[in-house]
Parts: structure tokens; sequence; C-alpha cells
């Protein structure tokens, strides 16, 4: 069984000319599945995080540009590249942080362009959106046999990791990033446990990377977020494997609120930060994480748990990511090679090279 079978769950399929989406909303294992059929549910499934995770959002835009020109060719025909730029704004607008969804929108743009006007480019767009699927799958497979390698070589505090939010097949092609990772470190033995921490107020922690790690029989921990400061001091964790939204020039990381006090723990109690995303996350761009767009869910996530309204009536901050330094990253693994302390100079040599599978 190769680590690709071995994963049954996919985010994302292609079926019968729809996107079906497994709604993250919801606990996996409910397996609700949405349908869309037009470009204006797949906006929603990002907006609403039926669909989340950066690899995923990307994933997910692709397809719906291939659905939005099969809809505009049928209301305009020759007319349909001018009535797809507001579908095109439309999926940009859909959520701000995960550089993954323009990275993907821009590919496909770039498919636009070349097509003719006069005849249906509906088959070359859904070609383009499944190679996007594809390559999402085989980065996620070499990035988790890179990530193990170094855990390999490094495991100076014990044989156990700790992750936050979900990196992992529910957030990419069906693979996974920072689970991907941890899921090949396990085939090969070289770790025995990995904590999970909850992730407020979305709750990705228990309700998609717990089920992920439990239904393959990987031995896990689930722990409140202000639980893992505690945990790094006490547990033989070597390394915190995380994903990334958007990776700026200078090597800065956004990824899942909590992200960056994690890096400041994992600091003090000589555990390594390891980023495990795929070139398509990285945004040269954008000289520094200060310049980053962080997404604010509001206050509902918040002040309501499990349906039940659990605060005062309070100002409340819902930033969804943060920003980590980039000198609290000790490792950075992505589908064209690893790179140890991030720096402007590494990330550029990184970009020009050629993907090594
Ligand atoms: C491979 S997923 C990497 C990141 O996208 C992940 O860690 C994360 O922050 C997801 O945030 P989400 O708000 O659930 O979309």
């Amino acid at each position: 069984m190769t680590p690709e079978t071995a994963v049954q769950v996919k985010p994302l399929l292609w079926s019968d000319g729809c996107l079906l989406v497994l709604d993250q909303r919801l606990l996996p294992q409910q397996e609700v599945w949405i349908e869309c059929s037009q470009v204006q549910q797949v906006v929603v499934a990002i907006r609403d995080m039926q669909v989340r995770g950066a690899p995923a959002i990307g994933i997910a835009a692709a397809y719906g540009v291939a659905l939005a020109a099969r809809q505009r060719f049928a209301e305009v025909g020759a007319d349909w590249k001018t009535t797809l730029e507001k579908d095109l704004a439309a999926l940009a607008a859909s959520r701000p942080t995960a550089v993954n969804l323009f990275w993907a929108l821009k590919q496909m743009r770039r498919l636009v362009e070349g097509l003719p006007t006069a005849t249906d480019p509906f088959a070359e767009l859904l070609a383009g959106a499944t190679a996007i699927h594809q390559a999402d799958l085989e980065a996620n497979l070499l990035m988790g046999k890179l990530g193990a390698a170094v855990i390999a070589a490094d495991q100076e505090r014990g044989r156990e990791v700790m992750t936050h939010c979900n990196a992992g097949a529910l957030a990419t092609a069906g693979y996974g990033t920072a689970l991907g990772v941890i899921r090949s470190a396990w085939e090969q033995g070289l770790i025995d446990k990995v904590h999970v921490n909850e992730t407020r107020p979305w709750w990705q922690g228990s309700r998609l990377t717990a089920w992920e790690l439990v239904q393959e029989g990987i031995p896990a921990q689930l722990n409140v977020d202000s639980a893992a400061a505690h945990q790094l001091k006490l547990a033989p964790i070597s390394w915190v494997v995380v994903g990334a939204d958007r990776i700026t020039a200078n090597g800065d990381v956004a990824n899942k609120i909590g992200t960056y006090q994690l890096a400041i723990q994992a600091l003090h109690h000589g555990a390594g930060l390891m980023v495990v995303a795929p070139t398509s996350t990285i945004d040269m761009e954008l000289e520094s994480g200060d310049l980053i767009e962080i997404e604010d869910r509001g206050a509902e996530e918040v002040v309501y748990a499990a349906g039940q309204r659990i605060a005062a009536e309070i100002d409340v901050v819902n930033p969804v990511f943060d920003v980590t330094p980039a000198d609290l990253v000790d490792v950075l693994i992505t589908e064209k090679g690893v790179i140890h302390r991030p720096n402007r100079e590494q990330l550029e040599k990184l970009m020009s090279r050629k993907a090594m599978h």
C-alpha cells in the first residue's frame, strides 16, 4: 500500500460535472458532501469554510474557474472571458490570507488567456484544475518524505511531535503538509506520539486532525491550546510541525492563530519549529509578514460554543491567523527542497529551482 492509497480521506472530488466538497464545518465522519455545480457555490464553500486549509482552498478555486467558464460560455458565448472577470474577483474575495487561493487563480487566468473565445473552454480549464489538484498530492507525498528525513536526523528531545490546526489530508489534495510529514515519520517508525492542539475558535485540531490521526491508528493526544507550553515542557517533543497559509519573501510565516505563541514556546523548551508548505504558499511579492492581510472572522466563533453563548456582551477580536517571524522557523519543508532558517536569499534560490519530482 502506498501512502497515497493508505489515506482514504479526500476533501475535494470531481464527479459528474460537479465539485464535491466534504463539509468541514461538521465532523468528517458524518460525511456530508456539498455539491458545487456553479462557481457561486464554490465561493460560498470557501468563504464559509466548508473547504478550508490553504492548498485545498486553492484547488477548489481552480475548479471554481472551470465551473464559471462553463456557465459564462453557455450564457454569452464568445464574450465568456469578459463575464468571467467578476467570477475571478468573487473567488479572490472569498478569503484573504492563504496565498494559494491567489496563486491558483493566477495559474487559471494564464490558461484562460491562452484559450480561444469561440470554443467552449470548459474541458481545458477542468484539465488545468485537475493538474493543480494532482500536483498538490504529489508535492505532499514528497514533502512527507523530506520532513521525515529531517525528523530522523534530529530527535534530540525525544520521539514525540506537536501540531496545530489541521494541515492534513482534509486541508490538501488528500495527504497533508504538516500531517503528511507526521504520517511519513510514523510509517518509518520515527515517532511515538502526536500532541494535537485543539485550535480554538474553530476546533480544526479536535474536529479534523484528531479524527485523521485516530482513523489511521497514529497515537495521538489532544490538549487545549493553552496547555501547549506545559506539554512542551513535560513531554519529549522534538518538533512542532505546522503548515502555512502564506510565507513572505523574508521567511515570515502566516499560519493558524496560535502558531506564533507556539513558536516562542518551542524555542524556550528546545523543540524545533518545522513549517511544511508547497511553494504555492510562498509569496515573493510581499517583503514581510507585516504586509499580510489577516482575516478576522468576527465575534460569533468566539462567544458561542456548541450553539450556546459562553461569553458576556463584550468586544471581541478574532484574528484567525498570526505571523511567526522568520527567525523562529528552524526548517521549511517544500516540494522543491528543505531550507534551514529561511531567509530571502534562500527563498529566492528555492523558488528558481525546478520541482524535485
Ligand atoms: C495544509 S493547511 C496549512 C494551513 O492552511 C493551516 O494550518 C491553516 O491555518 C488553516 O486555516 P483554516 O482557517 O482552517 O483554513
